[in-house]
């Protein structure tokens, strides 16, 4: 299981995580859903290891160093100029000393023109070779920035229903989205964060009651004026 304990961090005097608590566990779907700037990245990017300068604990349970069985998916991934979506793909596998195994099964998925510059490709080709670095790798755990994001219909299809099965095999999956619906009919349990904090962590059973409360949390007082409108 990673554990997320306490999780306290600040850029400067600007406090964006106060004593964040998170478990995620093995064979879970766990969504991360708040405002623009409510903290989201900046707690993956702790949970990751991209940040170090942060109070509390995060763990992989099982002991070694979270990174060693998880995979990232940033919100906005980088390609290094000149190298194909094939070299891309070999290089992720090469720097976690993993062999370079034959990418055309999942490719037959995704559709990449694996031998175009990746530098080159459109934001959702982009953000699918990502994706596809991180499924030939069979990880323990990923964790995803805006998955959904940017990928148009059918492979936003594709991904919910990648993700199930990764679940269904035991993979732990942390995803943020602004897409309620794409959470709703992916995860098992989904913290919503505001201002930083987990105001509440909600069991698929209580989904339905997820966007009214968040309505009430976020926009009390602009359904106030709504109501004076219509
Ligand atoms: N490197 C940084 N230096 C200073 N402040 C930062 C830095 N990174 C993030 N922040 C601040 O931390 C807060 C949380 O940002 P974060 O990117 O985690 O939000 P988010 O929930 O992912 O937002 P979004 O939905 O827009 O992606 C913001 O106020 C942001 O300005």
């Amino acid at each position: 299981m990673l554990e997320v304990l306490n999780l306290r961090k600040a850029y400067g005097p600007h406090i964006v995580l106060h004593d964040v608590s998170l478990n995620l566990c093995p064979g879970t779907i766990h969504g991360l859903v708040g405002a623009n700037g409510a903290g989201k990245t900046t707690l993956i990017n702790c949970l990751y290891g991209l940040e170090d300068d942060f109070a509390g604990t995060i763990r992989d349970t099982a002991g070694p160093p979270v990174r060693t069985h998880c995979g990232l998916l940033p919100y906005e991934p980088y390609f290094y100029p000149r190298l194909t979506g094939r070299e891309y793909l070999e290089f992720c596998l090469q720097a976690r000393d993993r062999p370079v195994t034959d990418f055309s099964g999942w490719n037959q998925l995704l559709e990449l023109p694996l031998d175009q510059y990746a530098d080159e490709y459109s934001a959702g080709m982009r953000k699918k070779l990502a994706l596809l670095a991180l499924l030939v790798q069979q990880f323990n755990y990923l964790i995803l920035d805006e998955p959904f994001n940017g990928l148009d219909l059918e492979a936003n299809l594709l991904l919910k229903e990648i993700l199930k099965r990764l679940r269904d095999r035991g993979t732990g999956i942390l995803l943020t989205s602004h897409i309620l619906g794409a959470l709703t009919e992916t995860c098992d349990e989904i913290s919503v964060l505001i201002d930083g904090r987990v105001q509440r962590q909600y069991a698929a059973a209580e989904f339905n009651t997820l966007e009214a409360d968040l309505l009430q949390r976020l926009h009390r007082e602009k359904l106030g004026l709504l109501d004076g409108l219509v």
